[in-house]
């Protein structure tokens, strides 16, 4: 008889507690067995649920728009045309960090005026595809980006809608490498130099200032960052008004973390209502940019063990997924649940599992897990919370494959990317003509 078993409690706020559930033993996504999926495309791979992806989706904007919040998806967390289809049909705006990402939107079917245009280091070229597709808003992170905005605007005769990008100094109590709005980051412009270079903007005919953005750090998950950036922004939205400044949008970033290792996730309405007590009722237009909050949970990646091995502590399993498959452990040290597909021959007490990939590096390695019970070669596991900066952040380092991307509808599934090989890799590789220099 088939028996449906949750496997862990659903965090806060989980959009689809059942996407992955266990029934007749094997792990499953929405209705498809994990393994059926591993059979058609081999492993390792990505996959996603469109339900989770979906309800995420309905979940957020249904939590935020009751404050006037509107929803732009961070393309980078997953880039997949597919996945962006998904968000768009429900009319998900999209935020965008380079040339290809834009393409990737617009292909998608976002309209390009629900599209925002962020970055640090947007080029000459995609300032003025962004001015020719008519993008809804570019967040300028520099006085010499909003001097190229400005040169493109003029040159095409228009009035290019500007937000700054504004540096709180505030530490958003995350991984330091995903910390972006420190006094000493890479990101925005410092809040003091706001007034005069928003006020001096104006004049500009060029210019057509709308407002503001700002964006703390990502994976956050104590809630009291947004609320300190938030407030520094209402109070810099004030003065720039007493200045006599139209200010009539605020981007309020990204950054919503989700749980996991015994945290619960952050709550969405305690999220909703930090946006309304700091930057409600003033009458601007606001909008979010999360990436992860919403693809993350819905999507595992599936490896296989190719080998195991004793080792100090804990039992080596070597997968055939690695760090450029899914980056994430190597470079922020952080840890995906994994379950296996099947369930485990021995339940209780077993020694630990080292998992780590084949490739030539000793940060090539997913963590050490306890309650795989003892692991085989051939069997598989899913590492979960893997659909955002997963596929997004993968490379073919050690001439690796890129692996399938696959989503499940329902009982159905369909490839999304297929493998790219070193077949492919070598035709990019195809010599071009030697060129005279001097
Ligand atoms: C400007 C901007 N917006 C949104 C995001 C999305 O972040 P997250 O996936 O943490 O929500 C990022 C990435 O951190 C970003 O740099
Ligand atoms: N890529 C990071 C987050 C940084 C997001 C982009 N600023 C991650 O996987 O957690």
């Amino acid at each position: 008889m088939s028996q449906t078993i949750a496997l862990a409690p659903a965090p806060v706020d989980d959009p689809a507690p059942d996407l992955l559930h266990r029934r007749d033993g094997a792990l499953r996504m929405e209705g498809v067995p994990l393994t059926r999926i591993a059979e058609a495309v081999g492993t390792p791979f990505y996959a996603y649920s469109a339900q989770a992806l979906r309800a995420g989706y309905t979940a957020l904007s249904g939590a935020v728009a009751p404050h006037g919040v509107d929803v732009c998806f961070a393309v980078k967390a997953n880039s997949n045309i597919h996945v962006l289809s998904e968000f768009a049909r429900l009319g998900c705006g999209m935020d965008i960090v380079s040339g290809g990402e834009m393409a990737r939107a617009l292909a998608a079917g976002v309209p390009a005026e629900r599209i925002i245009f962020s970055g640090v280091g947007k080029t000459e070229a995609e300032i003025r595809a962004a001015l020719l597709a008519g993008l809804h808003q570019i967040n300028v992170e520099s006085p010499a980006e909003l001097e190229v905005v400005a040169a493109v605007a003029r040159d095409l005769g228009q009035s290019a809608p500007v937000a700054l990008r504004v540096n709180p100094d505030v530490d958003a109590l995350t991984h330091a490498k995903i910390t972006t709005a420190r006094k000493d980051s890479k990101f925005g412009i410092a809040i003091g130099e706001i007034p005069a270079l928003y006020a001096a903007a104006a004049m500009r005919p060029e210019l057509n200032m709308v407002g503001l953005a700002v964006h703390i750090g990502s994976q956050i998950l104590d809630l009291a960052p947004f609320r300190r950036a938030w407030a520094a922004m209402a109070g810099l939205v004030r003065d720039l008004r007493a200045a006599g400044q139209q200010v009539g949008r605020l981007d309020l970033g990204g950054g919503l973390g989700v749980g996991g290792d015994g945290h619960s996730g952050p709550d969405l309405a305690e999220y909703a209502r930090i946006i309304a007590d700091t930057v409600g009722g003033m009458g601007l237009a606001l909008n979010v940019e999360p990436g992860r909050w919403l693809c993350a949970r819905a999507g595992v990646m599936v490896a296989r063990v190719i080998y195991t091995k004793p080792g100090d502590g804990a039992d080596f399993a070597i997968v055939d997924a690695a760090m450029n498959d899914l980056m994430r452990p190597a470079l922020y040290d952080a840890r995906h649940a994994v379950e296996p597909l099947a369930p485990p021959r021995q339940v209780g007490a077993t020694t630990p599992c080292r998992l780590v990939g084949p490739i030539c590096e000793s940060s090539d390695d997913f963590g050490t897990y306890q309650g795989l019970g003892p692991l085989q070669a051939g069997d598989l596991l899913a590492f979960r919370d893997a659909g955002a900066y997963g596929a997004a952040m993968s490379s073919t380092y050690n001439s690796r494959d890129l692996i399938p991307e696959v989503l499940v509808d329902g009982a159905q599934f369909r490839v999304i990317r297929r493998r790219v090989g070193i077949d492919e890799a070598l035709q990019l590789e195809q010599p071009g003509p030697w060129q005279r220099a001097g």
